[in-house]
């Protein structure tokens, strides 16, 4: 059952931390108990539109009244916000998520002055729809009650798994965080290919999101693996194994892998610069 009464103030309300603001209120958070900030008077006024929530560009004010201070801002500026930010959040002790990529949980306590309970958390867009999935760890200052506040917000917007050790967490954004833009890749080219073979654009967009959301359920509802459930669709002699030859023949295994290591490593140099920087 997820907490109602902690106070959430969400520091930067762009794409993702407006995703997960958008999941709670769809699975009945009060909003007044939500509070955003961004940078801009101006973009506050668009994010306080779009989600019903106030938004404000006061950080500071934001934090004082939270239980919960969620980090969403760019991994880039997060040291400066966390800088400003820092005699607030000692004064309030919340429990502080971060969601930022790259940015480890003993660096983000350095940057707010130290000594705090710290959930690094992975989510992903789709949480906006309480279909996302979040990889979560928690740095030894966590409680167990902060590690099931933080477990149980983030359920709330989809599947939730922790993590014991902190560098799995560029996994997690490689196959996790990032990885929802693989199927749209892949969407986007299916899509072209219909097209090209003269499929109204709309009506072959509508096509490819209902087999990746029929895929999607048949994975996760049926018990099967996806190579069994792979093996359902291609008959002998049939039309889908042709597709598949060519996949196999032109190395989608190996691109796959490629492009999971290069973000994964993007993750592990994305660490290094903003550790190294602010050191
Ligand atoms: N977009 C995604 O799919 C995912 C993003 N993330 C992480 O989420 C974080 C945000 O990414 P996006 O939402 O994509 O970026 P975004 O650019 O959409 O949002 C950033 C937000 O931060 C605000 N902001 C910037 N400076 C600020 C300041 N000084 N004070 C208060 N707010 C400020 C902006 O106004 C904006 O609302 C990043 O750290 C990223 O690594 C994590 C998982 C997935
Ligand atoms: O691309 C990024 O850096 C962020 C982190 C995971 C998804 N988006």
């Amino acid at each position: 059952m997820i907490n109602h009464t902690a106070t959430i103030a969400f520091i930067g309300t762009g794409n993702m931390a407006g995703a997960i603001i958008g999941g709670l209120l769809e699975q009945g958070y009060p909003a007044r108990n939500i509070i955003g900030t961004t940078r801009s008077p101006d973009s506050a006024e668009k994010a306080s539109k779009a989600l019903g929530i106030q938004v404000t560009t006061d950080n500071e004010a934001a934090v004082a009244q939270a239980d919960v201070v969620v980090l969403g801002v760019k991994p880039q500026v997060m040291q400066t916000v966390c800088a400003a930010l820092g005699t607030a959040i000692q004064q309030r002790q919340p429990l502080v998520v971060s969601i930022a990529a790259g940015i480890e949980t003993a660096t983000l306590d350095q940057w707010l002055g130290g000594g705090l309970p710290v959930v690094r958390c992975m989510p992903n867009t789709p949480s906006l729809l309480g279909a996302g999935v979040s990889g979560l760890f928690a740095n030894p200052a966590v409680t167990t009650e902060q590690q099931t506040l933080a477990e149980t917000l983030f359920r709330a917007v989809g599947m939730i798994q922790w993590v014991q050790q902190e560098a799995d967490m560029h996994t997690i954004t490689a196959i996790c965080g990032s990885a929802p833009a693989y199927f749209y890749r892949f969407s986007e080219a299916l899509v072209r290919s219909a097209e090209q073979r003269g499929l109204a654009a709309a009506d072959a967009q509508a096509l490819v999101a209902q087999v990746a959301l029929g895929a999607a359920r048949m994975m996760r509802e049926t018990g099967d693996t996806p190579t069994q459930l792979r093996a359902k669709v291609s008959s002998p002699g049939g039309t889908t194994v042709e597709a598949l030859r060519v996949f196999d023949e032109q190395g989608l295994d190996a691109l796959v892998e490629a492009a999971v290591d290069a973000c994964a490593t993007r993750s592990v140099t994305l660490t290094d610069e903003l550790a190294s920087k602010h050191d």
